[in-house]
């Protein structure tokens, strides 16, 4: 029997990204497919989605989906099946999903996410004919309000909350709460109030059949108040319903054997190839050309990605004959402070400020090291990458990024099982000594080939993690 799931997301790969959420979404109807399971993502009908979908004819229309028009859109991600939600009030703007030109969020956010959630809610409960489903998947705040509304629609559709970043909750004034079209009694401690307002998040998590994160040690970690963000009750008391499943990679858009992005394409059993993606970045990056360590960071900059503590060792690390590559955008603050460090450290260490996915390819394999200082990181995604790729992760021991780099320790190293380097916490000794490590393991050869290796061979493809999904909304439909 094949099980329907809609997967509701404010962003998803190719169409539209601005983090790893996207690559997420992006991949997970494809990694589900194999496991007898149909996945319909369903987006906000944004104007890079809508220029893609060309001129789809609308399925379904709301006259007011909260107070605006909109209508329901048929369309692919990929070969798989899409539905996008139009409705230009809330969607058709210049800017980013979340935030305009100037990096500003959208002041109407919670209206917006609040439209898009009750639309895929409806859909998912089979008001739109033709479309059925057997379970909703929402990801992230933006999506959070679907369970809830199916909750307080009455309708008893199994629903899985999937926690991508519980930084980011959706947390509004109790002044919105009457544009939101719920019954009163939503407005409850154990609904959608919130600390005396009223919390997306919180509500996907209470009203969701299970909840995931995208990995085991985050799962356990947001059980904790340095990690749960005033959430870490609510996780705890929903005790057996939160699940750990680590993310995988997309194989496909993810291969230094076929990525038309690089240089030069290698596999496990050419590495030496890799060195002519590393010259290309050298050049393209304008550093210094030699065969000392090049480390690479491609990330958002964000205090979650410990990019304040990374600028404090930067002269660490080109004292002791590193360079630095960096992509990345965000805080404008964090963007000035790479740009000094850059202009300190003139072909040593340079920055590209800004989105550039075909970039952040060729760094991964033209880079010897990703640093991945998180404070946090529920998986992350670019240290997959950086295994994918033979750029070695070295990285902070925390969430996923616990889960997924094995640390070069000398147990590790003799069993020819270590992919990276881990360090305990986020501040200058601890990197500091990382890169210290990182820079003397760099330094023979052979062990770090051996870590290059065992990082590419290592198994980060969805194969797994899709199964668990599989099992998982199969277990809630049975309870249904
Ligand atoms: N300037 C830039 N140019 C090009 N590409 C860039 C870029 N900045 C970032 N990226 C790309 O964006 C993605 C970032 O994904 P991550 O998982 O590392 O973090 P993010 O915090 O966005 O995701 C949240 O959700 C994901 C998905 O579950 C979790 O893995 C993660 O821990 C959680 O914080 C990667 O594909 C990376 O290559």
């Amino acid at each position: 029997m094949t099980l329907r799931v809609l997967s509701i997301a404010s962003e998803a790969a190719p169409l539209i990204k601005t983090g790893g959420l996207a690559d997420v979404a992006g991949a997970l109807p494809a990694a589900l497919a194999p496991h007898g399971v149909e996945m319909t993502t369903i987006l906000p009908g944004y104007p890079k989605v809508m220029a893609a979908l060309g001129k789809a004819k609308a399925v379904h229309t709301w006259p007011s989906l909260l107070g605006e028009p909109a209508r329901l859109i048929k369309g692919k991600l990929g070969a798989h099946p899409l539905l996008v939600v139009d409705a230009p009030a809330f969607f058709a703007r210049d800017g980013g999903p979340y935030a305009d030109g100037g990096g500003r969020d959208w002041g109407d956010n919670w209206r917006r996410f609040a439209a898009f959630a009750r639309a895929a809610a409806e859909v998912a409960a089979g008001a739109v004919k033709g479309l059925a489903f057997d379970l909703a998947h929402a990801h992230d705040w933006q999506a959070a309000m679907t369970p809830a509304y199916l909750r307080y629609d009455g309708v008893s559709l199994p629903s899985v909350m999937t926690i991508h970043n519980m930084a980011f909750q959706g947390h509004y004034g109790a002044d919105i709460f009457g544009g939101l079209a719920l019954p009163r009694e939503a407005f409850a401690f154990d609904g959608v109030e919130y600390h005396g307002g009223v919390g997306f998040l919180k509500a996907g998590l209470e009203a969701a059949s299970a909840i995931t994160t995208v990995s085991p040690t985050y799962a356990r970690e947001i059980r904790e108040a340095q990690f749960g963000m005033g959430l870490e009750g609510l996780i705890r008391s929903r005790g057996a319903r939160v699940h750990g499943i680590v993310n995988g990679i997309d194989t496909a858009e993810w291969n230094p054997e076929t990525d038309p992005a690089l240089a030069q394409r290698f596999s496990v059993r050419t590495l030496p190839r890799r060195i002519a993606n590393k010259r290309a970045l050298e050049a393209e990056f304008a550093l210094d050309s030699h065969d000392g360590p090049l480390f690479v960071v491609i990330t958002r900059l964000t205090w979650q990605k410990g990019m304040d503590v990374l600028l404090e060792v930067v002269d660490h690390l080109v004292g002791l004959g590193g360079r630095l590559a960096v992509l990345g955008s965000g805080d404008a603050a964090l963007e000035g402070a790479l740009h000094a460090a850059a202009a300190r450290h003139p072909g040593k260490v340079s920055v590209r400020i800004g989105y550039d996915e075909a970039l952040s390819h060729r760094m991964q394999a033209g880079g010897d090291a990703i640093l991945v200082p998180s404070r946090f990181e529920p998986c992350g995604l670019t240290q997959l990458y950086g295994l994918a790729y033979g750029c070695v992760p070295v990285v902070s021991r925390t969430g996923g990024l616990a889960d997924t780099v094995v640390d070069a320790n000398l147990a590790a190293l003799a069993a020819g099982a270590a992919t990276g380097v881990q360090f305990n916490a986020v501040h200058y000794s601890a990197l500091a000594d990382a890169i210290d490590r990182t820079i003397s393991l760099y330094s023979q050869t052979d062990v770090w080939r051996g870590l290059q290796r065992a990082g590419m061979k290592s198994d980060f493809s969805w194969s797994r993690s899709g199964n668990a999904y599989a099992d998982l909304y199969a277990a809630l439909v049975e309870d249904r």
